[in-house]
């Protein structure tokens, strides 16, 4: 049997670590996915297959482990149907497990993905042989998303495989909200693993798509009444999540009283910021343009505030400013990739020239699709 799923990653328009400390954050789906096929062995010849197999289809790298040695690793209780939280023993011992795969130094940074590959999956289906492969058309580790389109692209098809109501549709299809929200806990659970202590807020755009105001767990789907555009640019200097949102909390730690203050700014700057985007009323797109420049500029001052820019990052904030356009990082900062509004007539030839050859890459993104799909 064979089942396939998707999810997409996600840009955030404001809020970004803020939202960690319990302020609202607004984020949308775009149109780049994670997929992964999940292939099981039929009945017959399960037993004579009994490994479990990850294949990283874009990197050529394949992971295998005997269902026994599985066993043998991680704690059986593991196994559960309600979604739980990776306790640290049970992390020890997948730790071994992905050690044993010898990954390519080059690539060490794979090994949080890994082990949380192998946690979601034994949770979900037991000690079951299968064959995993996952391809993704994000940048890893970059400010979009991947590693919460990885956990509920692959969450998906762990869950998509017990339904038993298998009817043939053509093309993607969504799952029904029952299944969408176990499967956003069960991300969740994943993103612990991959970010330490995240929000929530990338594993559910990712499930739910479109456009969302988040709070403390709390989700608002927005309807946007104006066109949003944004310029995507990586800058390619690598960075990731959990060491970001942990330096953002230990300055806290040092100076509660001034990082509050910032949490509360970003908080507004996301509330009025969503309010702008779902605003009916006819004033002109070149106002509401106006003013999502302006908050955009704001939120950035706060992550540098906070810790989270990055040389790079003030680079194409200045190329892009040369060109009147405002940008603002999206996701943990330090690096990653950076947002530019282009508000209405806006032609990005030249500075899409002068941002690549500075070494940094461009592309734009449908903003609002689709969140998890899954395709049997
Ligand atoms: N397709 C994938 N296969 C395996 N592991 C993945 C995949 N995508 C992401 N990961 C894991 O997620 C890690 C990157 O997650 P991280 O949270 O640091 O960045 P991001 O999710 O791209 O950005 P952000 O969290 O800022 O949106 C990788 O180092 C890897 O361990
Ligand atoms: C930096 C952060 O706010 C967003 C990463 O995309 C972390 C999180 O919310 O989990
Ligand atoms: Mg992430």
């Amino acid at each position: 049997m064979e089942v396939k799923a998707r999810a997409p990653g996600k840009i955030i328009l404001a809020g970004e670590h803020a939202v960690v400390h319990g302020s609202t954050a607004v984020a949308a789906a775009i149109d780049l996915y994670t997929y992964v096929t999940l292939r099981l062995p039929l009945q017959s010849a399960a037993e004579n297959n009994d490994r479990l197999t990850l294949q990283l289809k874009d990197l050529s790298l394949e992971f295998s482990w005997s269902v026994s040695r599985l066993k043998e690793v991680i704690p059986c209780d593991s196994s559960t149907s309600s979604p739980a939280s990776c306790s640290g023993e049970t992390l020890k011992s997948i730790a071994v497990l992905v050690e044993e795969q010898n990954i390519p130094e080059e690539k060490i940074w794979l090994s949080s993905g890994i082990s949380t590959f192998l946690w979601l999956y034994t949770s979900i289906r037991g000690f079951s042989p299968a064959t995993v492969i996952i391809t993704t058309e994000l940048p890893y580790g970059s400010g979009l998303g991947s590693s919460a389109a990885f956990c509920v692209a692959l969450t998906s098809a762990l869950i998509a495989s017990s339904i038993l109501d298998k009817t043939h549709h053509e093309g993607w299809s969504s799952l029904d909200e029952t299944n969408l929200e176990l499967l956003n806990k069960w991300a969740f659970e994943g993103e612990k693993i991959i970010h330490g202590k995240p929000s929530g807020i990338d594993n559910t755009v990712s499930a739910y798509g479109n456009m969302i105001k988040f709070c403390s767990g709390e989700i608002t789907r927005l309807q946007s009444n104006m066109p949003l555009r944004m310029l995507i640019t990586n800058t390619k200097v690598g960075r990731n999540t959990k060491a970001l949102v942990s330096g953002v909390s230990e300055r806290t730690v040092r100076h509660p009283d001034a990082m509050k203050s910032v949490f509360n700014a970003v908080d507004s700057i996301s509330k009025e910021l969503a309010a702008i985007i779902q605003s009916k009323d006819q004033n002109s797109v070149t106002e509401k343009e106006e003013s999502i420049k302006e908050l955009m500029e704001i939120n950035q001052g706060l992550l540098q505030s906070m810790g989270v820019s990055h040389s790079s990052i003030d680079t194409v904030i200045r190329t892009t400013l040369k060109h009147k356009l405002t940008s603002k990082l999206t996701g943990a900062g330090g690096g990653g990739c950076v947002l530019t509004l282009l508000p209405t007539g806006t032609v990005v030839d030249k500075v899409v020239e002068e941002l690549e050859s500075s070494g940094f890459q461009c592309f734009t993104a449908s903003i609002g699709g689709n969140g998890a799909e899954i395709c049997f």
